[in-house]
């Protein structure tokens, strides 16, 4: 066989021979090659992606229409192959739409829409529908009924894969029992060997939606999750305009092109979200900057260093004008420009204007363009001939008092030199005019043998683009220019990701919010601690995102490595754990100082504890198509951290108060045995009574201590707080008889009892007498109890 190799170099035409076999290939026949990048590389995996993109269809269709989703799934075994049955109560879908909805791959309504929703791409579905067909060869089965409708329609389909249109096999119209809804029915080559992840999708789908009812029959088990009490749909979302920052140049490009705004300005407003007038200024000013650069603005010469005086430049520069006519036109513009203090290019040319304007009106003489432009070029000569004076003043007042003159001015004079005639009207960007500083500084340390520094630089380039660079005024270009030219448009993405623009809406995001958050945490594990936290909305690539996570510890949770519950847009990602950003950032943190285990100061902690991380976004960032995994994305990483670290917190606080309560408890465990044996041997070597320890020992743990006495028939309830802080405690005591005389508090009969009931706030170090009176003490029954002080800072003696 020859390969194209041995022949290429001595054969011509060897281009057309390539050619004709090269075709067009259908998205298709690329996914029946790859079916692995939409999460179908095995049976097992198979199982488990198909139902999943069916029930996430369902609960996004269901919500979109308002209808609390109801959800049926089962999986049977036919004789080798396996038939997934998914039905939901959602809208139903079109006569017309069923054929492309699961006959066509990248055919669906969410691609295009900046608001959250599980699906994204509009394969999902069909892919499933093409994997079945290439498995078992038999066509999908679809019924779907809208409302209103009498009958449901259903279909048998296939797709072709060369054309990747719907083959439609058979169609006809039944009756089914719901008024409205889809069910899906594929068969295919598939096993059952990831169950375990099978069962953790339907579970974690139910916890993040509690609004739905979802059930799952298989082969072996049958799962009900019902419908939370009162649970509501999630706020509807609407949809929004990409956000400024994060766009990418290519979507930018995109935009200006399609828009139908010829100013930036109106681009800005009407095809982002949060641009409004003011900030689409912001966003033209940055731009101009970019665009255009700032120009330097330069004070005139010192008088007594100047070879020449203002007058005489002026003069010279003007000709053929009588004497007194010059005489008053140079006197003018050499006061206008000591007044002025310092001006750039374009100022100059202005107030010469209005000097030659103001003068002639006065003298009836004209001072022309040509006068003009001769009196302009001769004072910007003069002018920039000193510009290391200026230049000067500015390093001087950018670095520290710890640099020499000598430097300032070396410095100085190097910056001055980097300008000339590839500097016209020594107008630059902010780059250029780093550059310039950046090389002056390099070439100072160089031959003065001193240190420039990073924050020297920086602050002397900031100094003058601030101080002596004067924005221009000049109009930006027009949408056609900036789509046309991609330097340009590249300026104005930077001008838009270098402007504060208020965070995006959050209309169009749900998260899960962290009281549902932690309820389905409690719903999911039983376990002693949980927290949980939403971050405010940030923005990627244009799209608003919300991370939220929920961390729950101890309980019935099993020691080990922390289990990772990662969910984005409220679905469960079962696979590529190891490959997902949420992954990566959890093992990044240093768990150690959370109060969890941690093998050598990172990866992923251990201890008896759930993590789960929620990532809400209009475009949520997949490592590929089957949704699996999170890519990194910094901005999202940041917020993954934040949040988790916020609920970390929390743990940390939980976890150092236990830790504080069994140190105290084994403290008071030690000195409670202790000191009865020492009041035994000091009465035994006194003979006298022998003490009730239980004051001291309140007082050695700074205990609160609520005691009985009795005076008479009073009876006394003592609350002595012997730590720093008050106490608020509830205190009640029930008493078998009517108590009298009450010392504030309330007292309640229940069945032939009397409940006295006070609510004390004791400071550290005072004390609180509780009293009522009774008719005989000895023949009372008396029940104490005290809340609101943790166990082991309490005593009681009844
Ligand atoms: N059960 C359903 N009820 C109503 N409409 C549905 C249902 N399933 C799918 N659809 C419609 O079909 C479209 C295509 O679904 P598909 O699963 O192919 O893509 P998707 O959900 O939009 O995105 P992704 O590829 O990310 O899953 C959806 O956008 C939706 O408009």
């Amino acid at each position: 066989m020859t390969s194209f190799q041995a022949t290429l170099d001595d054969e011509e035409g060897i281009a057309e021979e390539l050619a004709a076999s090269q075709r067009e290939i259908s998205i298709a026949e690329f996914f029946e090659k790859n079916k692995h990048m939409l999460g179908f590389d095995s049976g097992a995996r198979g199982m488990v992606t198909a139902v999943k993109e069916a029930v996430d269809n369902a609960l996004d269709a269901a919500e979109e229409s308002g209808i609390l989703p109801d959800i049926y799934v089962e999986i049977r075994e036919v004789g080798d192959y396996y038939q997934l049955i998914v039905e939901d109560n959602g809208p139903g879908i079109t006569k017309e739409q069923v054929p492309k909805v699961f006959g066509k791959l990248l055919y669906g309504s969410r691609f295009h829409a900046r608001e959250q929703s599980r699906g994204q791409q509009g394969i999902g579905i069909s892919a499933a529908v093409l994997y079945s067909q290439l498995t078992s060869g038999k066509p999908a089965k679809i019924t779907s009924r809208t409302k209103g409708d009498a009958e449901a329609q259903q279909f048998e389909l296939t797709i072709d894969t060369d054309t990747n249109e719907p083959v439609i096999e058979s169609e006809r119209t039944v009756s089914w029992d719901r008024s409205h809804g889809t069910r899906i029915k594929l068969e295919m080559e598939a096993n059952m060997r990831a169950r375990s992840q099978l069962h953790d999708y339907i579970e974690h789908t139910a916890i993040v939606n509690p609004h739905a009812r979802v059930e799952l029959k298989e082969p072996k088990e049958h799962f009900k999750f019902e419908r939370a009490d009162g649970a509501e749909l999630p706020e509807e979302t609407e949809e929004i305009r990409p956000h400024p920052h994060g766009v990418e140049l290519g979507t930018l490009m995109k935009m200006l092109t399609a828009t139908e705004s010829h100013s930036v300005s109106g681009f800005l407003q009407e095809e982002f979200t949060r641009v409004g007038r003011k900030t689409a200024d912001d966003i033209l000013d940055a731009f101009r900057d970019r665009h255009y650069g700032r120009e330097l603005a330069w004070s005139p010469p010192v008088e007594h260093d100047q070879e020449r005086s203002l007058e005489a430049v002026v003069t010279d520069a003007v000709s053929n004008k009588s004497v007194a006519d010059t005489e008053a036109f140079v006197e003018e513009v050499a006061s206008a420009l000591r007044d002025a203090g310092d001006v750039t290019y374009t100022e100059l040319e202005a107030l010469v204007a209005d000097v030659a304007e103001s003068v002639g009106e006065d003298t009836g003489t004209t001072f022309g363009d040509t006068v003009q432009e001769n009196v302009v070029d001769a004072l910007w000569d003069l002018l920039t001939e000193s510009r290391a004076d200026d230049l000067f003043s500015h390093v001087d007042a950018a670095t520290t008092t710890q640099k020499d003159d000598a430097t300032v001015r070396g410095l100085a004079e190097r910056i001055a030199e980097k300008f000339g005639e590839d500097t016209p009207r020594d107008r630059l960007t902010y780059d250029e005019l780093k550059r310039f500083v950046v090389r002056a500084a390099e070439t100072t340390e160089e031959v003065d043998d001193v240190t420039v520094g990073e924050t020297a630089r920086e602050n002397v380039t900031e100094e003058l683009w601030e101080r002596a660079a004067r924005p221009v005024d000049e109009d930006v270009p027009r949408v056609r220019e900036v789509a046309d030219d991609r330097d340009t448009a590249s300026e104005l993405l930077n001008a838009m990701s270098s402007v504060d623009v208020i965070s995006p809406p959050t209309g169009c995001l749900s998260p899960i919010k962290s009281d549902l958050l932690e309820a389905g945490l409690k719903k999911e594990v039983d376990a002693d601690f949980y927290a949980a936290s939403t971050r405010d909305a940030d923005v990627h690539g244009g799209d608003p995102f919300i991370v939220e996570a929920g961390i729950a510890y101890g309980g019935e949770l099993q020691d080990g490595q922390v289990d990772l519950l990662r969910f984005a847009n409220r679905v469960p990602l079962v696979y590529q754990r190891g490959a997902c950003a949420t992954t990566q950032v959890i093992k990044d943190i240093g768990w150690r100082n959370y109060g969890l285990d941690q093998s050598g100061g990172s990866g992923m902690p251990s201890g008896p504890c759930v993590i789960m991380v929620h990532v809400a976004s209009t475009n949520v960032p997949f490592t590929s198509e089957s949704k699996d995994a999170l890519a990194s994305v910094p901005e999202i990483e940041d917020e993954i951290e934040l949040a988790v670290r916020e609920a970390a917190r929390e743990l940390k606080s939980f976890l150092n108060e236990r830790e504080s309560r069994r140190k105290r408890r084994q403290k008071q465990n030690v000195i409670a045995d202790i000191l009865p044996k020492m009041a035994t041997k000091v009465s035994e070597m006194t003979g006298r009574e022998q003490l009730n320890v239980d004051d001291s020992l309140a007082r050695i743990m700074n205990n609160v201590l609520v005691e009985r006495r009795r005076d008479g028939d009073t009876v006394q309830v003592v609350v002595e707080n012997h730590g720093s802080k008050a106490a608020d405690l509830d205190v009640t005591d029930i008493v078998s008889v009517e108590p009298e005389s009450l010392s504030a508090g309330t007292v309640v009969e229940m069945d032939g009892e009397w409940f006295v009931k006070w609510s004390p706030s004791v400071s550290g170090g005072d004390e609180a007498v509780l009293s009522y009176d009774v008719t005989d003490f000895e023949e009372t029954d008396f029940d104490l109890s005290v809340k609101g002080v943790a166990d082991e800072r309490l005593t009681v003696n009844r």
